[in-house]
């Protein structure tokens, strides 16, 4: 049976993106039936997207999904141009590059996904959003492996401020970032925050941690929320329970 939602529970399901992080298309198709009649935003990252390809993607728009493409594009700026063109094609309505790029990369992708608006107005510009220090990536990684000192939130904020000028809408970083991303960069840059953790829930390969309701208390616009729906025993009630939380918050 599903379970009706309230208006103010809806709204906040539209801020939910669940990672489709699956081998294969029946595999996500069995979550996302469990998942009917909730309004959630579908990512589509690397483990589908090379196996299910663009026809999965359209398989989604056509079920009336907003979806976030997220294969995370991070070449010269003359490929990711083409890159963003191919994915505005297809109807995503998000897609991320990788902020260390740089801003010509970055401005690229937007020039890219301009030119396929331009050559068939019925598509929409999706937004376009860099990826800033991954969620699995602590302080100590960041500092002695990758080789940027400081903290992360630092880190975070300057790549903010590079999208921003390079016309992009906004970025995926920690919940723990979101309220400095705002400071910086205005309260309409979004923010796509994965590291979502119910309290008590397992933090599994991820660093930068916060639950749903922080996340939505710190001013998150988006929260990507994978094994904790996923990996339940029962995803669709795990989800209730996230937007409840949310809800709350
Ligand atoms: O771009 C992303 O979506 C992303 C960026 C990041 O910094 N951290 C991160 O976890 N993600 C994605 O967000 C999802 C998080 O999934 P869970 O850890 O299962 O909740 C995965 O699909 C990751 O690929």
């Amino acid at each position: 049976m599903v379970q009706e939602l309230t208006l103010e529970q809806k709204a906040m399901a539209k801020r939910i993106m669940i990672p489709l992080d699956y081998p294969n298309a029946e595999q996500a198709s069995l979550l996302i039936n469990n998942l009917e009649g909730i309004p959630c935003y579908m990512k589509v990252g690397m483990q589908l997207f090379y196996a299910a390809g663009p026809d999965f993607i359209k398989d989604l728009k056509r079920r009336g999904y907003s979806v976030f493409v997220d294969l995370k594009m991070h070449d010269i700026p003359n490929t990711v141009k083409g890159g963003a063109e191919s994915l505005t094609q297809l109807g995503a309505d998000m897609f991320n590059v990788h902020a260390s790029g740089g801003s010509a990369m970055m401005a690229a992708a937007r020039t890219g996904a301009a030119a396929a608006v331009s050559n068939n107005p019925s598509l929409s510009m999706p937004l376009i959003i860099a990826v800033t220090q991954l969620t699995s990536t602590s302080q100590e990684v960041m500092n002695s492996e990758i080789g940027i000192s400081g903290n992360v939130t630092d880190t975070v904020v300057r790549y903010a401020k590079l999208a921003a000028e390079a016309g992009l809408d906004g970025v995926v970083a920690s919940p723990q970032e979101s309220a400095a991303i705002a400071a910086a960069c205005g309260p309409a840059f979004c923010t796509v925050t994965p590291g979502i953790r119910p309290a008590g829930s397992s933090m599994d390969d991820q660093s930068r941690v916060m639950t749903p309701g922080q996340a939505i208390r710190q001013g998150s616009h988006y929260l990507v929320i994978g094994r904790p729906i996923t990996g339940a025993e029962d995803p669709r009630q795990a989800a209730l329970n996230i937007i409840e939380e949310m809800t709350q918050a």
